[in-house]
């Protein structure tokens, strides 16, 4: 089985962070494993609070897996303070996995800051190199390239802005401007739109690392960059198309959708 290594923030409410990459592993029938950054007392409403996990025991979870377990690809989310990217860059350059995928988490939907103001720095020089895959949505991509981005040349500029900053390829994710969420790859060579269909439902919360994590599962089970990402992006659609309506406020995307579909219990 191949297996692949989720760090990032553990998100309480089930929606988003560790909980949802680990979802989105084992329906991709990837073995998922765990280095927790944060911990966040989150539901689908708010942020309430964040405890960073001491830079000592994320070492010691880095360790633990990569001394024992291989690691076919790791998904990076929630970074929260610039002495975490540090200790998460050392253990990476140590381990050398074959597959980073990375997502720029900085704000949640209700606008707490995941990644405090002088980390970006931190994720600019020491996570960014490192990514096979970076996958900032719009505002994220705005704070890496210090200018605003409204239409596809914008969009194309910036993927090339931030693959200078030594991404591999960047996936710059359109879900935050109007109309259909077309997210465009850039692969160090080429452009590809990745065109979607905008779904209207308030219960979006998690898409990004529902994405990522697909992606990376994707890369683990031997598949090429493109073919992950257009199959983390049928994916993701098909996750928010039934997406959960729990909670007050943005409900979580469904990751078991595939499992009941094959089990013949979806009948549209
Ligand atoms: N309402 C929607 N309908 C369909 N696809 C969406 C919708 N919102 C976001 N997406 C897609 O979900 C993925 C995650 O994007 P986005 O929501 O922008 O990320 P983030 O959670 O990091 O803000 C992208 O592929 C994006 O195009
Ligand atoms: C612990 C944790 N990690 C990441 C996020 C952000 O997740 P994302 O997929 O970008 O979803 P929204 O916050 O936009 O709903 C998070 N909220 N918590």
């Amino acid at each position: 089985m191949k297996t692949a290594l989720t760090i990032a923030g553990s998100d309480s409410g089930g929606g988003a962070g560790i909980q949802a990459d680990l979802k989105a592993f084992s329906a991709h029938g990837v073995y998922g494993m765990s280095v927790i950054t944060a911990v966040t007392a989150q539901n689908t409403q708010e942020v309430r609070s964040v405890q960073n996990i001491e830079n000592s025991i994320i070492k010691d979870q880095m360790e633990a897996v990569f001394d024992d377990i291989c690691v076919d690809a790791v998904k990076i989310g929630m970074l929260s303070s610039a002495k975490t990217a540090e200790t998460v860059a050392a253990s990476l350059q140590k381990y050398q996995p074959a597959f980073v995928v990375l997502d720029p988490v900085m704000v949640s939907k209700g606008g707490h800051h995941l990644l405090q103001l002088d980390a970006v720095s931190a994720l600019k020089e020491k996570i960014i190199p490192m990514a096979t895959l970076i996958t900032p949505n719009i505002p994220e991509a705005e704070v890496l390239v210090m200018d605003t981005i409204h239409t596809p040349e914008d969009m194309m500029a910036a993927c090339l802005a931030i693959a200078a900053l030594g991404a591999k390829a960047v996936l710059l994710k359109g879900g935050h401007l109007h109309g259909d969420p077309n997210d465009l790859l850039f692969d160090g060579e080429n452009f590809t739109w990745i065109t979607g269909t905008r779904i209207h439902t308030k219960n979006t919360h998690g898409t990004g690392c529902t994405l990522s994590s697909a992606i990376t599962a994707n890369l683990a089970n031997g598949a090429s960059l493109i073919d992950s990402v257009q199959e983390a992006k049928k994916y993701i659609t098909l996750a928010i198309t039934h997406s959960l309506n729990l909670g007050k406020g943005y409900g979580p995307t469904n990751h078991f959708y595939e499992l009941y579909k094959k089990a013949d219990l979806v009948t549209k």
